[in-house]
């Protein structure tokens, strides 16, 4: 139902095949908002338009479409953001006043908790687009307290949502509460009377601790330098932080989460002026503020989940082939570079019917569940020396890395196929290769010398080396709810190498003349790789030729890629 619709709509725009959409949309009389959200609309659109051309719905093909027949949305496979955590509400300072009690006792309530920072990877989101346009989040402070002992409301909490696949690094993070701690160790106490040292350094530590303190609404300012104030109470926090992910934050987040896992606990809010009564002082006239809320700097990557990667030259026909096996309506286009940002398609096996089409015998001996689907993740187009920054680089790849099968996508009508796939693999093995520079640059140059030094890394200030090189699980987090996820810490981001995982070749476009030729070169060197006659392609000594397959299809046909989820479904399986 929904092709046939699409279809209405691009049967009118072939009309005049003029690529600018505003033009064609205004020349028509469509509206975007008809075309792409609400198709109906544009058919009833269309039914009282006067003008508009017959509609002939048998010429719309889902797999050679129209130009304008893609639904291109914003994507953002990386990106930076920073997250605060709630401060918490200051304390208050009310004495009880009622009939006969004109000076009360003190009643301050305390200040309410800072709310804390969440991170949820769910299904069904697909871009970083929204958090790297959003760029900073903040959870809400915590209120302030009030009269009659009544403590201030929590912060309203922040979730980051982000898509299955994401892998969080921090890059810097700022905890207030660590500085104060540190000083607190450092003077035993921050009240203790320092009043006999004299000195420079002494005045600071004041002036800084009576940042800390509310004095009576209506009090001069001169008063807080004369104020006596008592021991400021050890700094606080929240009995949520021993379920914060140590830092630095490094999650590999590969899983739906049914519940969000805490990033950043909120802060404590400052105590209320109850709190400081002594013999001495009766009515105290003062209350702590509440303290501050963790900063952190996060960068987000994506990097796509799915069973199957296609990986081929520009124009090689991979969009054309990924419509012909899924419903995916990715962008088709004879010009390279028509996709610009990796989809994912999913390639249904029982049919709705609850029984495989595709039956595994290895599934069925083992007793496992055979498989009902497999997903196939379209990237942009490599190219020769892609890994020189050409085309648009090799940074896609990282969508295919995690990918159990590769598939080769061959344009037989292009030339010698050979040449083709030893290049694909060649620009794999690039990426390879920086992908693991990475890896050693993260794990290796970070680890401390004999003398127990780090060597120094001008641009990366936010890392703490010193946090980094260690690999224990956080503490107290055990028995704790959101303990299956903090397992999955990332220590180093090893992944198996690329030239290891199965892979099979999709020589496409064999209904053009001249195209048999390359075809059997193209076996008959697979079947030489496979017998160990000719070097992998990858040039890696114990890389995949377990079974090594060339399928020759005409997707825009949707001729012979019938037999194609069979053989990945083989690949994936064994
Ligand atoms: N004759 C023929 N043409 C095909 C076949 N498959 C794809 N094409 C055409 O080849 C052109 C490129 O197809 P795409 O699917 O956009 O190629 P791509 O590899 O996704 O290209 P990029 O996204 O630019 O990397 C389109 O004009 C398709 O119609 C095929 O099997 N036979
Ligand atoms: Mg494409």
């Amino acid at each position: 139902m929904r092709e046939l619709f699409s279809d209405l709509v691009d049967e009118d725009e072939d009309e005049d095949e003029d690529e600018d959409e505003d033009e064609d949309e205004d020349s028509q009389g469509w509206t975007m908002d008809g075309r792409c959200s609400n198709k109906s609309m544009s058919i009833i659109h269309c039914q009282s338009t006067a003008t508009a051309p017959p509609v002939d719905v048998n010429q719309y093909d889902h797999l050679n479409p129209a130009p304008p027949d893609y639904s291109s949305q914003p994507f953002t496979d990386a990106c930076t953001i920073s997250l605060a955590s709630g401060a918490g509400g200051h304390g208050c300072i009310s004495f009880l006043r009622e009939k006969y009690v004109a000076n009360g006792p003190a009643n301050g309530g305390d200040g309410g908790t800072g709310g804390n920072v969440y991170i949820q990877a769910v299904r069904g989101e697909t871009s970083l687009n929204k958090l790297s346009r959003k760029g900073i989040l903040k959870a809400e402070r915590g209120k302030n307290g009030q009269g009659s002992l009544r403590g201030g409301t929590r912060g309203e909490d922040v979730l980051v949502v982000v898509p299955v696949g994401t892998v969080v690094r921090e890059l810097a993070r700022h905890d207030p509460l660590a500085e104060d701690e540190a000083q607190y160790k450092c003077n035993r106490g921050f009240g203790r009377d320092l009043e006999d040292d004299d000195g420079e350094g002494v005045d600071q530590t004041r002036k800084w601790r009576r940042d800390r303190w509310l004095l009576y609404p209506g009090t001069l300012p001169k008063s807080f330098s004369s104020a006596d104030f008592p021991a400021l109470p050890r700094p606080r926090r929240s009995n949520l932080v021993a379920s914060q992910p140590s830092a630095p934050i490094r999650l590999d987040l590969d899983k739906p989460m049914d519940r969000p896992m805490l990033l950043a606990a909120g802060a404590m809010g400052g105590l209320g002026n109850p709190h400081f009564v002594t013999k001495s002082i009766g009515r105290p006239k003062f209350a702590t503020k509440g303290e501050e809320g963790i900063r952190l700097k996060l960068q987000l990557e994506l990097k796509l989940l799915a069973d199957v990667g296609l990986v081929g030259l520009p124009n090689a026909g991979k969009s054309t082939l990924l419509r012909a096996l899924t419903r995916s309506r990715t962008r088709v286009g004879d010009w390279a570079f028509t996709t610009l940002a990796p989809s994912v398609g999913t390639v249904v096996l029982d049919n709705h019917t609850r029984r495989p089409a595709v039956q595994n015998q290895r599934a069925r001996q083992e007793g496992r569940e055979a498989r009902t689907h497999f997903t196939i993740a379209d990237i942009p187009g490599l190219i020769e020396d892609a890994h020189l920054d050409r085309g648009l680089g090799l940074g896609f790849l990282r969508h295919i890395e995690r990918a159990a099968v590769l598939a080769f996508v061959i344009d037989l009508s292009a030339g010698d196929a050979v040449q083709a796939l030893k290049a694909l693999w060649k620009e794999v093995g690039e990426y390879e290769l920086l992908r693991d520079r990475d890896v050693n640059v993260e794990s290796e140059t970070r680890l401390p010398d004999a003398n127990g030094m780090v060597p120094f890394q001008p641009f990366e200030s936010g890392d703490s080396p010193e946090i980094e090189t260690d690999p224990s699980p956080p503490q107290g987090a055990n028995g704790d709810v959101f303990e299956p996820v903090q397992d999955r810490i990332l220590p180093e981001l090893r992944l198996p190498p690329i030239s290891s995982k199965p892979w099979l070749v999709v020589a496409t476009k064999a209904d053009l003349p001249g195209t048999q030729d390359h075809f059997r070169l193209l076996q008959e060197y697979l079947m030489k790789v496979q017998a160990g006659g000719e070097g992998h392609p990858s040039g890696k000594e114990n890389a995949w030729r377990k079974s090594l397959t060339a399928v020759p299809v005409s997707a825009i046909n949707r001729e012979g890629v019938a037999g194609i989820p069979e053989l990945i479904v083989g690949l994936l399986e064994n």
